[in-house]
């Protein structure tokens, strides 16, 4: 049985229960409880399917069996848009054709017809996230990591409680991925927002997460809190990930 409070429902942010896809040749089945508030990172070989993963909760990738709840609800039929969830992708989340503000202000008006209070929230979002002043750029203009935060400055006006982040720290040095580590650890705090992020470096995780999962072969194989997930020893697919294997 489900628990049945209000309140139970609404302290689990994303529940997975055998939510299952099916490719030509892997079939991928995800079960999980993430509370509200938690910071994950998601771990795991290539090809596990932590990309899936994202794909499912944001509704790009459909199910064939099982459910997918966000605070609750079920999202069975419901387009990404209408979730209450951001994906900030690995790369290719700009349009190049359009200027720095105008790439933010899409995460509040797919038709850009922005109103002056509208275009300030764009100047505070791009603000927050280092790069004021860079509105009129065009994304070629700027790095790799300026992108990434172009990116996460739209997600940020969007304003929705659970953000997906693949790969953030993945184009960047390693001064670099401290200080967007910083910025999306206090982001995280000043938004109360769910986090989800995909890492391959086990340095990552004790600067944002609060826990950790594995995937391994389609499947969340582990979820726990940092401390355990760091002291794990059992699981022989994730003793490469956190250098216990040499
Ligand atoms: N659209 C698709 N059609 C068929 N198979 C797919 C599709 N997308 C992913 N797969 C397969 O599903 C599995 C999981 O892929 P996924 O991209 O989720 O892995 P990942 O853990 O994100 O990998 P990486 O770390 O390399 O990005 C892989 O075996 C992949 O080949």
């Amino acid at each position: 049985m489900r628990d049945p409070s209000h309140h139970g429902a609404e302290a689990t942010a994303i529940r997975l229960a055998s939510a299952t896809v099916q490719f030509e040749q892997k079939r991928l089945v995800f079960d999980c409880a993430i509370p509200t508030g938690a910071s994950v990172a998601v771990t795991g070989p290539s090809g596990a399917g932590k990309s899936t993963l994202f794909n499912v909760i944001a509704g790009f990738q459909p199910i064939r069996s099982g459910t997918v709840e966000i605070f609750g609800k079920d999202m069975a039929g419901r387009e990404p848009a209408a979730r209450p969830v951001s994906v900030v992708f690995q790369e290719n989340n700009l349009f190049v054709h359009l200027t720095v503000a105008q790439n933010v202000g899409l995460g509040i008006d797919p038709s850009l017809r922005l109103r002056p209070a509208e275009r300030e929230r764009v100047e505070i979002a791009l603000t927050r996230v280092g790069l004021a002043g860079y509105g009129h750029r065009m994304p070629a203009q700027l790095s790799g990591g300026e992108r990434q935060r172009v990116a996460l400055a739209r997600a940020l006006v969007r304003n929705r409680p659970i953000l997906l982040l693949d790969e953030p720290f993945a184009a960047l040095d390693p001064a670099m991925r401290a200080e967007m580590a910083a910025l999306l650890s206090e982001l995280r705090i000043e938004t109360q927002s769910t986090l989800l992020f995909i890492t391959h470096q086990v340095e990552d995780l004790p600067r944002l997460a609060d826990r950790a999962m594995f995937i391994d072969n389609g499947a969340i194989v582990l979820m726990a809190p940092l401390e355990a997930f760091l002291a794990e020893r059992q699981l022989p697919a994730l003793a490469g990930f956190l250098g216990f294997d040499g």
